[in-house]
C-alpha cells in the first residue's frame, strides 16, 4: 500500500492521466436492437449503404416545374400534368407541364424547381406560376443528409437519441455494441442501516450506494450490488473474490482515509493491491486505486458529497474508457460568478452550483454549505463550478463551469 506523504497532494490530472492509462477496454460486442442503444458504446463503424434522401425530394407542398419552360417577365401558365404524393414514384415530367408535388415526394426526374402552393393560382387544371422562379429551389437534393458510403458514426461513439434516428434513416436495425462494463459497489462502514429500517443511536443511512446505482444506470452497467458488507474480514474477502470472479470494476465507498483498521483495504490487499492517496481535490482528498485479479478497484472517500464529486471527476472517463468510448471529456464552459471567494485552496475545488438567469444572461451561484458531508447541494445543483487551486475568483470573474448533463445522461 503506498500513498503520497503528509501535505504533498497529488492532481487531479496526474490522477486522471493515470486511471485512464489504466484503463483497460472491454472487447466483448453484443448484438442491440437500435431501439434498446441509447448509451451504448459502438463497436463498429456503421457505414451508408444508401443515399439519404435516396431522391430528390420536394420541401414543400407544392407544384414541381421544369425552370427552362418559366422564364419569362410575366407569370407562366402550365397545364397540371401529373400528381406525386409522398411515396409514389414519379414519371418523367412532360415539357410546359407542371406537376402537383407534396412535401417529401420524389420530384420527376426532369423537374428542376417547386413553387409553393401558396404562390400559385390554380384554377381549371392549370397553375399560373410567380416570376423570378430559381433552380432546384425547394428541392432536397438526393444524398443531402448521408451519401452512399459514409461514415455516419465511429466506432467508440456512445449513442444518443439523435444517433438512434440516424442509424434508422439509413435502414441498420441492428448493431454491435460493446457489451455492459460489469460493476460492483459495495459501502463500507459500521455505522450504516439500510433505507426502510428503523435508525439507532450512531447509524446512520446509506446513501453512497443509491448514489452510486444512479450514476451507474446512466452508464447501462450491469450491477453487481454487494449493498453494506458486513464489517468482517472474512465477509469482505468471500464478497470481493465473488465480485472480482464476473465484474470488470469494483466501486467501494468510505474507508479510504488516514484512520483505522479497514477491512476492505487489507481485503484488497490480501488478493491485489490497492493503492491510497490524497488528491488536490475537494472534497474528495483520500481516493484509493488498485486491482483484485483482473478487476479494477475505485476506492472513493465514505462523504457522500465527495463520493459524487470523485465518481464524476474521476471514475466517470475511467468507466467510459473501460466501456469503449472513444471520448471521455466532458463539455464545460466559462461564466461568471456571483459571489466570491474568500481565499484560495490547496485543492481545485468542485463546488456544487446552480445557473441563475437574468434577463437572458446566466451567472453561477454557490451553495452555501459546501460541507463534504453534505448532499443537498449535489441535489440543488445543475453543476460545478471550478475553482483551480491556489485561486480565490471574485463576483464578476469566469469560471468554468461543467453541467451535469454532460457527466451524466446521454446528452
Ligand atoms: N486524519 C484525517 N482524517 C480525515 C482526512 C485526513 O486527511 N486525515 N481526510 C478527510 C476527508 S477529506 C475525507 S473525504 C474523509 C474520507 O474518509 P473515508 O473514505 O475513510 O470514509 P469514512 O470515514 O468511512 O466516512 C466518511 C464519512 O462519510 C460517511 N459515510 C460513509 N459511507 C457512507 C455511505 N455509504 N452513506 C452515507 N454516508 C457514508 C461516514 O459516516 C462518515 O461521516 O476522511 C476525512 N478524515
Ligand atoms: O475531501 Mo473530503 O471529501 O474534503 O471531506
Amino acid at each position: 500500500m503506498s500513498c503520497c506523504d503528509r501535505g504533498q497532494l497529488r492532481s487531479v490530472d496526474a490522477m486522471l492521466d493515470e486511471l485512464l492509462n489504466k484503463a483497460k477496454p472491454v472487447k466483448d460486442r453484443i448484438d442491440v436492437p437500435i431501439v434498446d442503444a441509447l448509451g451504448r458504446v459502438l463497436a463498429e463503424d456503421i457505414i451508408s449503404s444508401i443515399d439519404v434522401p435516396p431522391h430528390n425530394n420536394s420541401a414543400v407542398d407544392g407544384y414541381a416545374v421544369i425552370v427552362a419552360n418559366c422564364t419569362g417577365k410575366s407569370p407562366t401558365t402550365l397545364t397540371i400534368s401529373q400528381r406525386v404524393p409522398a411515396g409514389s414514384v414519379p414519371v418523367a415530367l412532360q415539357e410546359a407541364t407542371a406537376a402537383r408535388i407534396f412535401t417529401g415526394a420524389t420530384v420527376p426526374d426532369n423537374a428542376n424547381a417547386v413553387i409553393m402552393q401558396e404562390d400559385c393560382n390554380v384554377q381549371d387544371g392549370h397553375v399560373t406560376l410567380p416570376t423570378g422562379i430559381s433552380l432546384n429551389q425547394n428541392i432536397r437534393p438526393q444524398g443531402q443528409d448521408i451519401q452512399t458510403g459514409q461514415i455516419i458514426l465511429k466506432k467508440g461513439h456512445r449513442i444518443r437519441a439523435q444517433d438512434m434516428g440516424l442509424m434508422a434513416s439509413i435502414g441498420v436495425a441492428s448493431i454491435k455494441v460493446y457489451r455492459p462494463l460489469k460493476v460492483a459497489i459495495l459501502s463500507t462502514g459500521d455505522e450504516l442501516i439500510e433505507p426502510g429500517m428503523l435508525a439507532k443511536e450512531g447509524q446512520i443511512y446509506n446513501s453512497n450506494r443509491y448514489t452510486l446505482k444512479g450514476l451507474l444506470d446512466g452508464f447501462n452497467a450491469d450491477i453487481v450490488d454487494l449493498g453494506i458488507v458486513e464489517d468482517t474480514l472474512s465477509a469482505t474477502l468471500a464478497a470481493l473474490t465473488k465480485a472480482a470472479e464476473s465484474a470488470d470494476i469494483i466501486i467501494t465507498s468510505g474507508g479510504v482515509s488516514v484512520g483505522e483498521e479497514d477491512h476492505v483495504k487489507t481485503a484488497i490487499n490480501e488478493l491485489g493491491e490497492l493503492n491510497l492517496w490524497k488528491l488536490a481535490i475537494k472534497p474528495g482528498k483520500p481516493f484509493a486505486f488498485g486491482h483484485v485479479n483482473n478487476t479494477s478497484v475505485i476506492g472513493l472517500p465514505g462523504n457522500p458529497g465527495a463520493v459524487f464529486v470523485t465518481f464524476c471527476i474521476l471514475a466517470r472517463p475511467f468507466l467510459l474508457k473501460c466501456q469503449g468510448a472513444e471520448h471521455t471529456n466532458a463539455h464545460s464552459f466559462k461564466l461568471p460568478i456571483s459571489f466570491s471567494l474568500k481565499k484560495p485552496g490547496k485543492r481545485r475545488e468542485y463546488l456544487r452550483t446552480r445557473l441563475n438567469y437574468e434577463h437572458g444572461v446566466a451567472t453561477i451561484e454557490n451553495h452555501p454549505n459546501q460541507s463534504s458531508g453534505v448532499l443537498s447541494s449535489a441535489s440543488w445543483a445543475d453543476g460545478f463550478a471550478i475553482i483551480p487551486e491556489h485561486t480565490a475568483p471574485q463576483k464578476g470573474d469566469l469560471v468554468e463551469f461543467y453541467p451535469f448533463s454532460e457527466l451524466f445522461g446521454n446528452g
